[in-house]
């Protein structure tokens, strides 16, 4: 798969857990008709979930069956791939990459509410703080197709949804 054989592009919402990786997939899925691919569904779905890890209380994912069933999916193009980790997915899968942020008392908020508590509230804070997700990013694609979004507020997230819109309309023109 070539990306010049692409007619819409592929886009990776990617961010610590809580930051609104979701919310913004689904509200641009409606205003785009791009497919929504979440990551976390698909593993359960496909039957990717291999032992469980003890520490995190959640099942460990099996990448290479995750991405034998999502080569598929993003051949074509108009996919949004939505999961909290990046640097396993193949470099040519994706046109833009999106690292979605939160201040820490937002994030503190939405996960207690979530009801996370303990090591995994504490991780995955630390994780935002830390810019995990954000290096991990900047290290497993080109920098100039990597964009930082703050999702704090809800007027930010509209702001989000209309930079990703606006990304695309370019993509198009310059693509296609
Ligand atoms: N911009 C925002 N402003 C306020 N709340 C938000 C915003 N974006 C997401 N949320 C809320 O934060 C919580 C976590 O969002 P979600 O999309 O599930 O995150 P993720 O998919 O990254 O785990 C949800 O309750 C969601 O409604």
């Amino acid at each position: 798969m070539e990306t010049r054989k692409r007619i819409s592009p592929n886009i990776l919402i990617t961010g610590t857990p809580g930051v609104g990786k979701s919310t913004i997939s689904r509200l641009l899925a409606e205003r785009t008709k791009f497919a929504w691919r979440e990551v976390s569904k698909l593993a359960e779905e496909y039957n990717c979930l291999d032992e469980y890890d003890p520490e995190y209380n959640c099942p460990f994912l099996n990448e290479d069956k995750l991405l034998d069933v999502m080569e598929g999916m993003v051949a074509k193009g108009g996919n949004i791939v939505d999961y909290h980790g990046c640097d396993f997915f193949p470099e040519r899968w994706f046109d833009g990459v999106f690292v979605v942020r939160t201040n820490n008392t937002s994030l503190y908020d939405r996960l207690t509410a979530r009801g996370y508590t303990g090591k995994k509230l504490e991780d995955n804070i630390q994780c935002e703080i830390f810019e995990t997700l954000l290096e991990e990013a900047q290290s497993s694609y080109k920098p100039e197709i990597v964009q930082e979004l703050q999702n704090n507020t809800e007027d930010q997230l509209h702001s989000n949804i209309n930079t990703i819109v606006e990304w695309i309309e370019r993509w198009k023109e310059e693509n296609i």
